[in-house]
């Protein structure tokens, strides 16, 4: 298998303070067999954390990106905005903004052409709801969110997250997993041929230091988009460590 990728994504958190103690610790305790790493923190960060990951292999990432390069769009951030401040992957379509912003497939695809075109590699998220797993519908859902979020030629990051293991501590077991990526590859492969064999599928949704290891053992799964244990330096570096063992 190549390389897993894990990606944190710290959401809304962190102080100036909180940020310079957990990019330290992140630093200093990468092990030397690391997986590719990726941290997202708050755009407020980026300008701080960048230099301190100038001498490490630790990639700069971002939470959301606008679909255009400028213009009059109020508290938006732009794709080139954030390859000038050395972001090199950008999370898009993460559920927290779909749910919390409307965002549609359309705009998530028009965002990963934008980030493409400023250099950044879009990870974009998909996931099913609880009510549309237990009705069986969650395949239908993946499958329109694959057709309608990923923009043709697409050689970027998928993650899937099933919205209702976020932030709750129950991740999905590994056989829902193992089904699910089978059935995404299948997908990738459908909508884009030979190229769709390749593109990375992560799993998100409470991985934590304690199931890491068997997350990230399952065929398919290229790494992990992890929440709330990517703000805890021994948690994360304990995720980091399942990815370079898998
Ligand atoms: O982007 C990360 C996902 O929303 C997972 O968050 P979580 O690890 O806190 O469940």
């Amino acid at each position: 298998m190549s390389r897993q990728i894990i990606v944190g994504n710290w959401k809304m958190n962190g102080t100036r303070q909180d940020t310079q103690v957990l990019v330290e610790a992140l630093v200093n305790g990468l092990p030397a067999s690391a997986p590719d790493v990726v941290i997202c923190p708050p755009f407020t960060q980026l300008a701080l954390v960048q230099p301190a990951l100038a001498s490490s292999p630790i990639c700069l990432g971002a939470q959301d990106c606008h679909k255009d390069v400028s213009g009059a769009h109020t508290g938006d951030i732009s794709a080139p905005m954030l390859s000038e401040l050395g972001v090199s992957y950008v999370i898009l379509g993460h559920s927290e903004r779909r749910q919390e912003h409307g965002e549609l497939d359309e705009t998530v695809r028009e965002k990963a052409v934008a980030a493409t075109k400023a250099g950044l590699t879009p990870i974009i998220c998909i996931g099913e709801t609880e009510d549309q797993r237990e009705s069986g519908e969650h395949e239908d859902v993946l499958g329109w969110q694959i057709k309608g979020s990923l923009p043709d030629g697409f050689a970027g990051i998928v993650a899937y997250e099933p919205i209702w293991a976020i932030g709750t501590g129950l991740a999905a077991t590994t056989d829902q997993i193992a089904q699910t990526m089978a059935f995404l590859r299948a997908e990738l492969v459908r909508q884009f041929g030979e190229a769709g064999k390749a593109i990375k599928i992560l799993y998100g949704g409470s991985v934590n230091a304690g199931n890491a290891v068997s997350v990230l053992s399952i065929p398919e799964v290229a790494g992990a988009l992890v929440g709330g244990a990517s703000l805890k330096a021994d948690a994360f570096l304990s995720i980091v460590s399942a990815a370079s063992a898998a």
